[in-house]
């Protein structure tokens, strides 16, 4: 991959796996900037990774062809009018992962004519296994949006979609979606434990289930409800346990988390503190 000098503000969770998974699949640590007010963090990023870090973001700005917006969608408002006149300087390539924060608020506080790409990437981007959409205004070109999507293809698949507002799906789906994952992973973990299994045998199990379930769908052709109708021989285990789900009310139950998870993520852009 070409280097690009990249400025992360923010260096929490999400910056930590995209950085991570950059330098894994190849990139420089030291043409990576990373600012944060948390020092601790700075100095575990430093250490661990050997990227630059600084307390300025300012700095990490003016270090950066690419700036990676990675704060809590809470503080960008302040944050990204903190560094607007470095930006408008230097008028490098945007990038930024917050939920819920539109092209629009972040152009406004950022200034006229800045190249702005908008995505949702997910935790998974730390094992290079991640899955991103991205979104760009009006004033990226061509390169930019390859640098864009350079970044995130190092960490995972990264896709456009041609609506930003598609954005508030992809958060409920992707964005969120690692943790229903964990979730129905934590759920079997006890349920197994329940019949009598010992908690390292149920994780092993669960997990070994949960990556099997995950490389078959990707590697067959064949859709995930094929796929569970090959698993399940009739009047035997599986089709008990299904029926048990959809008799809960499974599909309405994931159908109406994604429409949750979406709602939030359209009433999170309306939020005066984040317009
Ligand atoms: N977690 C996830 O699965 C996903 C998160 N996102 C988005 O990624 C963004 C970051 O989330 P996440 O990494 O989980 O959050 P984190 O809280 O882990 O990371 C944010 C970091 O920014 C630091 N920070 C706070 N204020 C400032 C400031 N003024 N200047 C510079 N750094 C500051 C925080 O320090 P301190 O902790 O001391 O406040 C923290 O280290 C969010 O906008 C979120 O919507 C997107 C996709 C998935
Ligand atoms: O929960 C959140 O709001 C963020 C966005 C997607 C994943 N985490």
């Amino acid at each position: 991959m070409k280097t690009q000098k990249i400025g992360f503000i923010g260096g929490g969770n999400m910056a930590t796996s995209l950085i991570s998974g950059l330098i894994a699949a190849g990139h420089e640590p030291s043409s990576i900037w990373v600012s944060d007010i948390n020092s601790e963090q700075l100095k575990s990023l430093a250490e661990r990774l050997k990227v630059n870090v600084t307390a300025s973001n300012e700095t990490a700005v003016s270090e950066a062809d690419v700036v990676v917006l990675a704060v809590k969608p809470q503080i960008m408002r302040d944050v990204a009018k903190q560094i607007a006149p470095a930006i408008q300087q230097r008028k490098p390539l945007v990038v930024s992962i917050a939920a819920g924060i539109g092209e629009r608020s972040l152009s406004a506080w950022l200034g006229p004519d800045i190249a702005i790409v908008r995505c949702m990437p997910n935790t998974p981007a730390l094992v290079l296994t991640g899955a991103t959409a991205l979104h760009a205004n009006d004033k990226v070109g061509a390169e930019q949006r390859s640098m864009a999507e350079n970044i995130l293809r190092a960490v995972g698949i990264a896709l456009w979609v041609k609506d930003e507002k598609e954005l508030d799906a992809v958060t409920a789906v992707s964005g969120s979606g690692p943790a229903y994952y964990f979730l129905l992973m934590e759920s079997m973990e006890k349920a197994a434990a329940e019949l009598g299994l010992t908690e390292e045998t149920a994780r092993l199990l669960v997990l070994q289930t949960a990556l099997g379930a995950a490389k078959i769908a990707l590697e067959s052709s064949e859709t995930p409800e094929l796929l569970r109708k090959r698993v399940t021989s009739p009047g035997g285990t599986t089709q008990r346990a299904i029926e048990t789900f959809q008799q809960g009310g499974f599909e309405a139950l994931v159908s109406k988390a994604l429409h949750a998870a979406r709602d939030r993520s359209v009433e999170m852009s309306n939020q005066p503190e984040f317009n």
